[in-house]
């Protein structure tokens, strides 16, 4: 799968919540309720990450999680990093 480029990933970012795109990555931060619950969430993140062989960066700090996501493969952001800020949007809203 090769990189988006800058008007692609514009015209994605917009159908997504508050993410952002920096230094060739979507990154988001979600607040939590507590550091437990941080981690339930992180768990989460990995079983989706692990069936969608995708995986993000996570930054853990406290109750804020900071998802950070690119293709290393293709050097820059994908349809897949898209579709797994997507699934994780939504588990973020059934937690
Ligand atoms: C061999 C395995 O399919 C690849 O290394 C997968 C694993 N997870 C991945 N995750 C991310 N973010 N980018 C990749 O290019 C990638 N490639």
């Amino acid at each position: 799968m090769s990189k988006l480029s800058a008007e692609q990933i514009a015209v994605y970012l917009r159908k997504l919540q508050s993410w952002k795109f920096e230094n060739s990555a979507l990154h988001k931060t979600y607040r939590l309720p507590s550091f437990a619950a941080s981690i339930r969430f992180v768990q989460q993140i990995a079983a989706a990450a692990e069936s969608a062989n995708h995986h993000p960066d996570l930054y853990i700090r406290s109750d804020r999680v900071t998802v950070s996501l690119t293709t290393h493969d293709a050097n820059g952001v994908t349809g897949k990093d898209f579709s797994l800020a997507q699934q994780i949007d939504s588990i973020s809203s059934s937690l």
